[in-house]
């Protein structure tokens, strides 16, 4: 069907007022926004703003309640996923959806009509003009995060995608890495794809869109070229009021030990899946990032430690006492706790209520002293102090946006009151102003006598809240860097091993 006007015309992807309810609850207030060939288009927005709930309508897996969708000038009047795909719009979402037990050639493939090995040599020149090196014969399970994503990319472009969504494609990625992908989009944007990018980092939007769209409780309250609205204007225009200060959620005594040098955790030559006598130690009190590439062993470490992984040798020592047979149970009762990186797998209970999942860690080591008021109550503190946004506590956690899933997750650790807290990208996938707030929350943990491990590929945050920060590169400790290093220390230590590695 030819498109209404002009602009249009040449739009990819065109959307008109569009609506879309939950129950009584409207999540897309009336939402329009276009999307031409070759443009980068923002779209920004507070946790559960809409942002995920548009960009699936646009590809078919959310049906809107009134409006109208169009992809390169065609009506999507029977909205589903597979005609969004025919009509050259692929979504990739933010947890890549990984067939680990098949090759990546039949993860790119999977669902086409053509057998893979007969698509081997379309796959392969869309590699090369993407530049990325991947081994299209290697098992899918192997990959790392980044890479998945490329998989994504790639299933798009064999379907002949000419717009892409690209859900928070960042949110894992080191900058060495957030900068390849940024040179693939532009590739992709000068050969004519169209891509709208959902992101919550400011600078890189600036640095990759042209323009921008600012979403706030489904509708789009800002929009326009990037270079005609200021970093100030977009965060008022999303939040609309400043963001409320953090509340002390720690369940400790308000006269909690100070700072010290009581050793809390310590790791002695420990050695497991993707890593290598790795030794360290953190103080109460102390909060140490630890950073590298992708594939460094960051999160392999921290899962080793928490019992998810087998410790090849080594010890790990808790308060001084050895922490043996580690298993997930075993750390949260002697007071240490893993925030995942992969909250899908280890993270919440998706069909339980709110309230059940930030308690469940609480629930394991006190089964019989849990009421249900206690659980909502707990879950209030946690609920005003990080902006989650739900209709009640007693909403399944599957039905929140991702960033309010994270800061559910987030308390769920939080109420398990750890001496000793590993957090793998807390603020993954959490919005501006609720980041904030997270952040002063893990400082206030830290003052209250909590060790705290900051994973993170988010370099600008390891330094905004590291006392000290530990350099993994290829599953060994490269070096250590004092409070107040540069992203660029930080980034010699992780990329410079790896460059030195590959010449
Ligand atoms: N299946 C559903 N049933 C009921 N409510 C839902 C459902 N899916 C989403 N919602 C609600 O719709 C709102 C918008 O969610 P959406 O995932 O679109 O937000 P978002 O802007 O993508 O947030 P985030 O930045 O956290 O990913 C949220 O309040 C969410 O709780």
């Amino acid at each position: 069907m030819a498109l209404r006007d002009g602009t249009a015309a040449q739009a990819l992807i065109d959307v008109r007022d569009v609506w879309k309810q939950y129950g009584p609850v409207a999540v897309l207030k009336g939402v329009s926004i276009t999307l031409a060939p070759g443009q980068i288009h923002a779209l920004l927005g507070g946790n559960g703003a809409g942002k995920s709930t548009l960009m699936k309508a646009i590809a078919g897996l959310v049906v809107p309640n009134s409006g109208s969708i169009a992809i390169a000038g065609t009506l999507l009047d029977r909205p589903s996923a597979a005609r969004a795909q025919r009509l050259g719009l692929y979504l990739v979402p933010q947890e890549a959806h990984i067939f680990g037990s098949q090759s990546v050639l039949e993860n790119i493939c999977m669902g086409l009509d053509k057998p893979a090995a007969r698509l081997r040599g379309r796959v392969e020149a869309l590699v090369a003009q993407l530049a990325v090196s991947l081994d299209l014969d290697a098992q899918a399970a192997t990959l790392e995060i980044a890479d998945r994503q490329i998989v994504e990319i790639l299933r798009g472009l064999i379907r002949e995608a000419r717009a892409l969504i690209l859900d928070e494609p960042t949110s894992a990625l080191t900058p060495h890495e957030v900068e390849a992908l940024f040179a693939r989009m532009r590739a992709l944007a000068a050969s004519g794809v169209g891509i709208f990018f959902i992101s919550h980092k400011l600078r890189e939007i600036r640095e990759i869109c042209h323009d921008i769209s600012v979403l706030r409780d489904g509708a789009i309250v800002l929009s326009g070229p990037m270079s005609a609205h200021t970093d100030a204007e977009i965060v008022t225009a999303m939040t609309r009021v400043a963001a409320p200060v953090a509340v002390d959620l720690s369940t400790a005594p308000a006269a909690a030990p100070a700072p010290g040098s009581e050793r809390r955790l310590e790791v002695e030559r420990l050695s497991g899946e993707g890593f290598s006598e790795v030794s360290f130690s953190l103080a109460a009190g102390e909060i140490v990032g630890l950073a590298g590439v992708v594939g460094a062993g960051r999160t392999e470490l921290a899962e080793t430690i928490f019992g998810l992984r087998p410790t090849l040798s080594g010890a790990v020592r808790l308060g001084g006492a050895p922490l043996e047979n580690r298993s997930p149970s075993v750390c949260i009762d002697r007071g240490l706790v893993y925030l995942p990186e992969d909250r899908q797998q280890f993270g919440l209970f998706l069909d339980a209520p709110l309230d059940w999942n930030a308690s469940a860690y609480l629930m394991h080591k006190m089964p019989f002293f849990l009421r249900p008021r206690d659980e909502a109550r707990r879950f209030e503190r946690f609920r005003s102090a990080m902006g989650i946004k739900c209709e009640s506590h007693l909403q399944p956690a599957r039905r929140l946006s991702g960033g309010n899933q994270q800061k559910v997750l987030l308390a769920k650790c939080l109420a398990a009151d750890p001496q000793v807290l590993i957090l793998d990208e807390p603020t993954r996938g959490v919005d501006v102003a609720a980041r904030n707030d997270i952040y002063a929350l893990i400082r206030s943990l830290a003052a209250q006598g909590v060790a705290i491990l900051l994973i993170s590929s988010d370099f600008d945050e390891i330094v905004q809240l590291s006392d000290r920060v530990l350099v993994m590169a290829f599953g060994a400790l490269e070096g250590e860097l004092p409070r107040g290093a540069s992203v660029d220390a930080i980034g010699g230590l992780a990329f410079g091993a790896r460059e030195a590695a590959d010449a």
